[in-house]
């Protein structure tokens, strides 16, 4: 009896466990994927895998773990820039003080090289999509494209005029061209982002809201990030930013809240109620002095919740290991309670989560069949993630960024045993640091 013959993939990619973050949580023990073009086929035991497919890239990870790639759903990408200028602050100083004032003086190359050298420290940690906020959003669209990376971008919002748009009424019209122009890529989406409710007018947030709903894209907004802010739009609106977004008509499945800390059971109840999706950055919350986001009463109440870094001034790195772990931790001891957030929870807000809050859960977060190949490599031959009893407890509190052997996305690897295949590190350091010479010129460090 002839062998029926296998059908040809392009990529087949061979894991000693397969976490597949599916709504089963299934786990392929010395698995492989077969993967066609940019989506995946086939996930399963790697015997059925090399019996039903053949290709012509083969790549061997048998004594690794792979998952899905990481979401860092909010961040600031080219605010590398900025790490360590103006540290041990609370927020209102060090973004009055420090930040804005640096910012006034940004280009779009700076912009550029920024998030190029984010997206070279994010695919190095196994991000393989991130959700940006921040001036000249056309250059960090073509930053992750160069570099074959997944984002959803969008040009901050604000009632003063920006760096790059000039007047505020140029910012909408700066967006609705960047939603054209990137409609049909199949790497870059493009969100309408107003900075916060303290830097926005209504009038701005209503528009904003409107825009996005013409284009159907997500709107992201910093929500209820310090009590400062609650209380200082309690004064102007006689509400909380939650409730004065309700109030115009914002509070909706399409919005993204960025922080959620200072959070009442009133607000909470309302983001559950409208299905709005809350990024929680434990970080900068805490290295800002912000506070403790209810995640634990929010995921209870069924909010979507997602993890973000923040940008690299208010954390300061990208490494999404780390910031699993601090959010873990961090809810552990707030409640005093261990079993409050677990490894699992955690490495679903990063992964399945991340994708629902960027409306991209039909694509990305979990691998299975018809989902986009997005994939990170786990090198488990290593001391400190030896011996290994439970993967997603090793991933979370043992793992760190410098763990990820290989990324893959859309299916195409872009580390390669820990080397970037897509861009040059070497250079997008060498500008940085030139950049930051520049700055420190006119903006004193603290
Ligand atoms: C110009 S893009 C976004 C805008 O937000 C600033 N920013 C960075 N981190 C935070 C934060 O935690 N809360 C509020 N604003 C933040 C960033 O510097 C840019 O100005
Ligand atoms: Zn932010």
């Amino acid at each position: 009896m002839s062998q029926p013959l296998s059908a040809a993939v392009d990529l087949i990619v061979l894991g000693g466990m397969i976490l597949t973050l599916n709504e089963a949580n299934d786990i392929h023990q010395d698995g492989a994927l077969a993967i066609r073009k940019d989506t995946i086929v086939a996930v399963g035991p790697r015997p059925e895998i090399l019996a039903r497919f053949s290709a012509a890239t083969v790549l061997d990870y048998a004594a690794d773990i792979i998952l899905p790639g990481l979401i860092n759903a909010h961040t600031h990408a080219a605010m590398t820039c900025f790490r360590g200028l103006a540290d041990d602050l609370p927020l209102e100083v060090w973004l009055n003080d420090y930040i804005f004032p640096a910012e006034r003086q940004i280009s779009r190359d700076l912009v550029y090289w920024g998030t190029k050298l984010a997206i070279a420290e994010m695919l190095l940690s196994g991000t393989t999509t991130f959700c940006d906020m921040y001036l000249f959003a056309d250059a960090v669209a073509q930053a992750a494209r160069e570099a074959g990376m997944r984002a959803v971008v969008g040009e901050v919002l604000y009632d003063f005029p920006s760096a790059n748009y000039g007047p505020k009424d140029n910012g909408l019209r700066f967006t609705e061209e960047l939603i054209q122009t990137w409609r049909h890529d199949p790497l870059i989406r493009v969100a309408v982002q107003p900075h916060a409710v303290y830097t926005c007018s209504p009038d701005l947030l209503k528009r904003c809201g409107e825009l996005a709903e013409r284009h159907d894209t997500r709107l992201i907004i910093h929500l209820s990030e310090t009590r400062q802010e609650v209380a200082d739009c309690q004064q102007h609106y006689g509400a909380s930013p939650v409730e004065h977004l309700f109030n115009l008509g914002l509070l909706n499945t399409r919005l993204v809240a960025d922080h959620g800390v200072a959070l009442s059971h009133h607000d909470q109840d309302l983001l559950a109620a409208q299905g709005v999706s809350v990024v929680h950055c434990p970080e900068s919350n805490m290295k800002l002095a912000s506070g403790v986001a209810p995640i634990v009463s929010l995921l209870a109440k069924g909010v979507n919740v997602a993890l973000g870094t923040d940008g690299c001034a208010s954390n300061n790195n990208l490494d999404l290991f780390q910031e699993m772990d601090t959010a873990a931790k961090l809810h552990k001891v707030y409640h005093l309670d261990p079993t409050v957030m677990s490894a699992s929870t955690v490495l679903h807000l990063t992964t399945v989560s991340g994708a629902r809050a960027l409306n991209l859960h039909d694509r990305i977060g979990s691998l299975e069949p018809g989902k986009q190949a997005d994939l990170i490599v786990i090198d488990c031959d290593r001391p400190h993630l030896t011996p290994m009893y439970q993967p997603y407890s090793q991933l979370v509190y043992a793992a760190m960024g410098a763990d990820v052997r290989t990324v893959v996305i859309a299916g195409r690897p872009v580390v390669q045993d820990r080397r970037l295949l897509t861009l040059d590190v070497e250079e997008a350091m060498a500008k940085v640091r030139e950049y930051a010479r520049q700055i420190k010129a006119k903006v004193e460090p603290r």
